[in-house]
């Protein structure tokens, strides 16, 4: 497959690395020096984008490649109150987009996990919950798109809460993400619900890039024949 690799940094290096040793070629490395040559791309020279870039640029790179027939996904994170527009365009011009807040097959079953629990833990109101994020000291945005995904997962199920916020709130309907940065983490997500008793725990501990990286290979081989807006859950059957 011809792949463009949108955003060329820590990310797009390991896709790069896995989409070659998959038997793809990389056709274009868009960054920041060369953005303006993205516009020259289009659905007959590349077969999918793989967008990993910075919030302040993804929805730009975003609607570039579905005006120009381009199928992409998109891990960047941070950007997404621009969604509805991007999934707008996607609808007139018959496109074809993706996104997952984490490409890691092991986080999106945390997801389901994470509903699960969150499920059980409705009726037992003695339970207080609350989350942890750690990522590099290299991120931009805070909390991370994983942990928003999984507050997602909590405020769907459990009644008491009615929001989140990034900081420790004394808000009985307030969900709390605490955001950590620590030097080489690549992404550590908890769950914990505590109670006078006991406490329950879950955690998912990313041990490099690769499982992010990998999932978004994946996800580019399936892609092309898809068309509107899709998630892992189409990819993964979940
Ligand atoms: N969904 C998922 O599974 C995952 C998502 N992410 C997210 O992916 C994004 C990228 O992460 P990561 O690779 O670690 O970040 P990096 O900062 O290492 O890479 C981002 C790259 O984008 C480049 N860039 C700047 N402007 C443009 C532009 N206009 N077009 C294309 N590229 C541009 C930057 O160049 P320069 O440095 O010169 O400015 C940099 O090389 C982040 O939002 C992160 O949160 C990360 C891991 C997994
Ligand atoms: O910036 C990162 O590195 C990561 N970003 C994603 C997020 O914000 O959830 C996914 C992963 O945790 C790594």
């Amino acid at each position: 497959m011809k792949i463009a690799l949108l955003g060329y940094g820590k990310m797009g290096k390991i896709i790069e690395q896995i989409a070659l040793d998959r038997g793809h070629e990389i056709v274009a490395k868009i960054d920041k020096d060369n953005a303006a040559d993205l516009a020259n791309l289009n659905g007959d020279t590349v077969d999918v984008a793989i967008e990993f870039s910075m919030p302040a640029v993804a929805y730009d790179n975003l609607t570039t490649c579905i005006k120009n027939g381009i199928p992409v996904l998109s891990g960047t994170t941070g950007w997404l109150d621009k969604l509805p527009e991007l999934e707008q365009l996607v609808a007139e011009q018959n496109g074809t987009f993706f996104y997952a807040s984490n490409y890691s097959i092991g986080v999106n079953l945390f997801f389901k996990v994470n509903e699960f629990l969150a499920k059980l833990m409705n009726p037992q109101k003695e339970y207080e919950v609350d989350m942890v994020e750690i990522h590099h000291t290299e991120k931009l945005d805070a909390p991370s798109g994983t942990a928003i995904t999984l507050a997602e997962g909590v405020l769907d199920n459990v009644e008491r809460k009615a929001k989140w916020v990034n900081e420790s709130s004394e808000k009985a309907e307030e969900l709390d993400i605490i955001s950590l940065r620590e030097a080489e983490v690549p992404g550590t997500h908890s769950v914990h619900y505590r109670s006078e008793v006991d406490d329950i725990e879950i955690k998912h501990t990313a041990h490099s890039r690769k499982g992010f990286a990998l999932g978004a290979v994946l996800v580019a081989e399936w892609l092309p024949k898809q068309k509107g807006v899709c998630s892992m859950d189409d990819f993964l059957k979940l």
